[in-house]
């Protein structure tokens, strides 16, 4: 019988343009995959209506009037939702050949931009990106799905320990959902007006480690035309939530024990230190054997870190876990994607709930995402998952050997192992070209 799935809110659409025949053209393409459309052709009124409306999804035309090409209105539209905690994801319009302009959009925080007058794949391609990436943070509230003990245990825990100012450490697997644990706590600490900020310290390079999180003054280094916050004082009054921090090389591990001990920032050029603000959540998937390695990780930054220690079990050890979050990621996408919501086949809902998921929760989301799309039977089949062959076979047990799907999914491998090339794929299948020539034709690859 078919898992039952809960129903996903349709996303809510804002779009900002001075000429009306392009606005009604982008609500008629799009207007199938939001529950509501809304369009402004002044920007007058556009933070009121963001109040009001709650968009997810902003489509900005950076030029409000005719002729105009320099797009300082939309840059300007952009800085201003940059400091709002309820603005929506923004993907920006120009004109073709305003390269520069779409660049500075992206720096401002657009999520994307498309040229007008746009493709329409690739308009609904870069709006079905930008509300993928916002789904996590739109399901803030109850983010944190799953009832099975760890997660009701973890839950529980969250609750004592995010009222307290006590710095918070999550451990877990890649794709677990440390992070959406962190946001979990901000949201119920007594930061939540605050901003809540992750820096993914793995990616901070070395030479602007510092500048980054403490800030810096104009001219203190060549580039340094302008003065700017770092992230310490970007997340002044809320949460900092330093992911990956076992990454962390180090000499950047002593500059921020030497700010977090002082709890004082000094941005690079100037004189005097900045209190520091801020709530330190971290997260990191170095095995506790690694962390508490002083080769790798220094014992008194562990320390200051460490007060609360979060473990997020990997999702094989909760595979109760498994079918309500695979309900709720398939209902998200058959929204997101306009395609019929399916349920599971009692076959579909065994194999996914028998695999050992090494990229945890955040795989099982991709399968989810790749089986709504890509599915075409009325209820999902094992195979639409897209999982390797041995997990398929290993909750088949006894069941019968497939082998039609299994020729397939070789061919299919040794495809994509000899990255498209004929001769070199049929040599690894042990065929002779003509064979491997019939066996895509047979299986439509
Ligand atoms: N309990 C959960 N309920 C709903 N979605 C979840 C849950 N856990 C994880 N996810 C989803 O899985 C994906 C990965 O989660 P998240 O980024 O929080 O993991 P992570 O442990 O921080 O990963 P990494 O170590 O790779 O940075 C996200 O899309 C998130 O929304």
């Amino acid at each position: 019988m078919p898992a039952r799935m809960t129903e996903a809110p349709l996303p809510r659409l804002l779009i900002l343009d001075d000429d009306a025949d392009v606005a009604t053209a982008a609500r008629l393409l799009l207007r199938r995959r939001f529950s509501e459309v809304m369009t402004l052709q002044q920007p007058g009124g556009l933070l009121a209506a963001i109040e009001r409306f709650k968009p997810d999804l902003l489509l900005l035309d950076l030029n409000f009037a005719p002729g105009e090409a320099d797009g300082a209105h939309g840059l300007t539209v952009l800085r201003q939702l940059a400091a709002r905690r309820d603005a929506p994801a923004v993907i920006a319009m120009t004109a073709y050949a305003e390269v520069d302009l779409a660049v500075q959009a992206l720096q401002l925080g657009a999520v994307d931009f498309v040229t007008k007058p746009w493709d329409n794949a690739r308009m609904v391609a870069s709006i079905a990106a930008a509300l993928a990436r916002r789904a996590p943070a739109s399901a803030a509230g109850s983010p944190l799905l799953g009832g099975s003990p760890a997660m009701q245990a973890l839950r529980a825990q969250i609750a004592s320990v995010a009222p307290t100012e006590a710095n918070v450490l999550i451990l877990g697997e890649n794709g677990v959902g440390k992070e959406l644990v962190a946001q979990a706590v901000h949201q119920a600490s007594k930061r939540t007006a605050g901003p809540f900020l992750a820096v993914d310290m793995g990616t901070l390079p070395a030479s602007t480690f510092e500048s980054e999180l403490f800030g810096h003054r104009a001219g203190s280094f060549t580039d340094a035309r302008q003065a700017r916050a770092g992230r310490f004082q970007a997340a002044r009054g809320g949460t900092l939530f330093l992911d990956e921090i076992g990454n962390l090389p180090l000499p950047q591990q002593a500059k921020l024990l030497t700010a977090l001990e002082r709890r004082q920032v000094t941005p690079l050029g100037a004189d005097t230190p900045e209190a520091v603000d801020v709530r330190i959540v971290s997260a990191t998937n170095l095995p506790e054997a690694g962390l508490f390695d002083p080769q790798q990780f220094r014992a008194d930054l562990l320390w200051r870190l460490n007060t609360i220690v979060l473990r997020v079990p990997p999702l094989r050890d909760r595979p109760d876990d498994v079918l309500p979050l695979a309900a709720h990621y398939l209902a998200l996408y058959a929204r997101q994607h306009g395609k019929p919501l399916r349920g599971l086949s009692e076959a579909a809902a065994q194999v996914l709930q028998g695999h050992d998921w090494p990229g945890n929760v955040r795989a099982l989301r991709h399968a989810c995402e790749r089986a709504s799309i890509l599915a075409t039977g009325s209820v999902l089949q094992p195979e639409d998952f897209a999982l390797p062959l041995h997990a398929v076979a290993a909750v088949e047990g006894k069941a019968p050997l497939h082998l039609a799907r299994r020729e397939r999914d070789a061919v299919a491998a040794a495809l994509a192992q000899a990255q498209g090339n004929i001769s070199q794929a049929a040599k690894l299948l042990g065929v002779s070209r003509a064979a491997l020539y019939r066996r895509l034709e047979k299986h439509g690859l």
